[in-house]
C-alpha cells in the first residue's frame, strides 16, 4: 500500500512505477521520475537527498545511465522507490519530492539509439497487402519465415504531446505537395537497456537481459508518399518525419503478470526462433479527435518481441543502450481491431464516423491518442496533433 492518495485504479498504482523524464514549471533542468499516481517522483532530488541509491544514474538529464546499468540494478532502484513510497516513516521526506503532473512537462526519456520497426501482426500484413498489392498474395512469402522489419530514423522519435507537421513529399511522378493520405499505425516499442558485442547474437531467451521496458508508439505514415517510393527499398520518407512514443517507460518487471499465449506458428520455425510463445496481453484502444475507433489486441501478433530481439542481432548486429524496436502496426482479425486507418478505412473506400463527420485519413487539427492497458496496468498514452503543412 502506498501513501500516496488516490492511485487506486489509476493504472498508475505502485505496481506499475513507469520511468520518464519531467522539467518542472517554472524549472529548466529535466531529471528523472517515477510516475505514481497523478504525481512526477522527483528522483534526481531524491538520489540527491541519499534517499535512493543508484551510484549517480537518476542524477543525469535522461535515463540512459540508468538503462546501461542493467537489471539487477533497475530491480535495486524499484525496490527503493517502492519503499520510499510505502514506508509511513518515509512519508515526511519524500512527499515534499512529489510534483503534480499538471506542473510538469515531460521530455523525451532516453536518446534513442536505432530505431528498428517491425512487421509482425498477420491481420495488418496481410490487409496492407491486398491493399498496396491486390492480385499478388496477401503475405510475401518470406513472412512466416522471418520477423520482416527495416530500420527507421532514430533522429525523430518524439514524445508524446509533440504537434507533428504534416509532412510533403513526391506523392506521384512529377507531383509534389503535402501529404493527403496522413495516416497512423498503433505500435508497441521495446527500449533496449543492455547493449550487446558485435558479431555476438542475442538468443530470444535473453529478453529480459536486455529490454528494460516498454511504451506506445505511433508510425506517422504518409501513406500516398510510401506507395510511390516504397519499392524496392522499403519504407523511407513516408515514415521518417515522426514517431510518437509514450513519455513513461513501463518497466517488464511490472508487467510480470500481463503475460499470456502468442499464436502457434505455422510452418515451425528455424531453431533461433523457436521461443516459448509468450506474448504481452495489451488491450489498445485508438482514440481519433475523443472518438475510440479501434481496440488492438497485442498478444494477436504473430512475432513475438522475443523473436525479434532474436533476428535482429542474429548476424552479429549490436545492441546499443536506447534502441527502440517496434512491434510493427498491431492489428487484430476484426476491422474494429486495426491499428492504422489505412485497414479501417479500407483505403478510403470505406471512411468512419467521427461524430458526424465521415472520415478516411487526418485533417490538420486532429489529434490521435493510443492507449493500452493489462489489468491494473495503463500503458502511458502517446498522443499526438497534426499540424498544417509548411508554406
Ligand atoms: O506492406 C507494406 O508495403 C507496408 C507496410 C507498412 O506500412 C507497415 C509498417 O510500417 C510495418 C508495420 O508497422 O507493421
Ligand atoms: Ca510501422
Ligand atoms: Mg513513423
Amino acid at each position: 500500500m502506498t501513501w500516496v492518495p488516490d492511485t487506486a485504479g489509476s493504472g498508475f498504482a505502485i505496481d506499475h512505477l513507469p520511468m520518464g523524464v519531467v522539467v518542472p514549471a517554472g524549472d529548466n533542468r529535466p531529471r528523472c521520475a517515477v510516475r505514481i499516481g497523478d504525481f512526477a517522483l522527483d528522483l534526481d532530488a531524491a538520489e540527491a537527498a541519499e534517499l535512493i541509491l543508484a551510484a549517480g544514474s537518476l542524477r543525469e538529464p535522461n535515463l540512459d545511465t540508468f538503462l546501461a546499468m542493467g537489471p539487477a540494478h533497475w530491480s535495486a532502484v524499484r525496490s527503493g522507490i517502492t519503499e520510499l513510497l510505502t514506508e509511513e516513516s518515509k512519508r515526511s521526506v519524500v512527499e515534499p519530492l512529489l510534483i503534480p503532473l499538471a506542473d510538469v512537462t515531460t521530455r523525451l526519456a532516453w536518446t534513442v539509439a536505432d530505431y528498428v520497426d517491425f512487421y509482425s501482426s498477420e491481420h495488418h500484413a496481410s490487409n496492407v497487402g491486398q491493399i498496396f498489392r491486390p492480385g499478388q498474395p496477401a503475405l510475401p512469402p518470406n513472412w512466416k519465415h522471418l520477423p520482416i522489419g527495416y530500420h527507421g530514423r532514430a533522429g525523430t522519435v518524439v514524445v508524446s504531446d509533440t504537434p507533428v507537421v504534416r509532412p510533403s513529399g513526391q506523392r506521384a511522378a512529377g507531383d509534389f505537395g503535402p501529404c493527403r493520405r496522413l495516416d497512423i499505425e498503433a505500435e508497441v516499442g521495446f527500449v533496449v537497456g543492455v547493449g550487446s558485442s558485435m558479431g555476438e547474437s542475442v538468443p530470444w531467451q535473453r529478453f529480459s537481459e536486455h529490454v528494460f521496458g516498454v511504451v506506445l508508439l505511433n508510425d506517422w505514415s504518409a501513406r500516398d508518399i510510401q506507395a510511390w517510393e516504397y519499392q524496392p527499398l522499403g519504407p523511407f520518407l513516408g515514415k521518417s518525419f515522426a514517431t510518437s512514443v509514450s513519455a513513461w517507460i513501463t518497466p517488464l518487471a511490472a508487467l510480470e503478470s500481463a503475460w499470456t499465449a502468442a499464436p502457434v506458428q505455422d510452418p515451425a520455425v528455424l531453431p533461433y526462433l523457436a521461443d516459448d510463445r509468450r506474448a504481452l496481453g495489451l488491450e489498445i484502444s485508438v482514440e481519433w479527435n475523443g472518438f475510440e475507433v479501434s481496440r488492438p489486441p497485442f498478444a494477436s501478433m504473430y512475432w513475438t518481441p522475443a523473436q525479434q530481439l532474436a533476428h535482429l542481432t542474429v548476424n552479429g548486429a549490436s545492441l546499443r543502450t536506447g534502441d527502440l524496436f517496434a512491434s510493427g502496426t498491431v492489428s487484430g482479425p476484426a476491422r474494429a481491431e486495426v491499428g492504422s486507418f489505412l485497414e479501417l478505412s479500407w483505403n478510403g473506400s470505406e471512411p468512419v464516423e467521427l461524430g458526424d463527420q465521415k472520415r478516411s485519413f487526418l485533417d490538420d487539427g486532429d489529434t490521435v491518442t493510443i492507449r493500452a492497458r493489462a489489468g491494473s496496468i495503463e500503458i502511458a498514452p502517446v498522443s499526438g496533433k497534426i499540424l498544417p503543412a509548411q508554406s
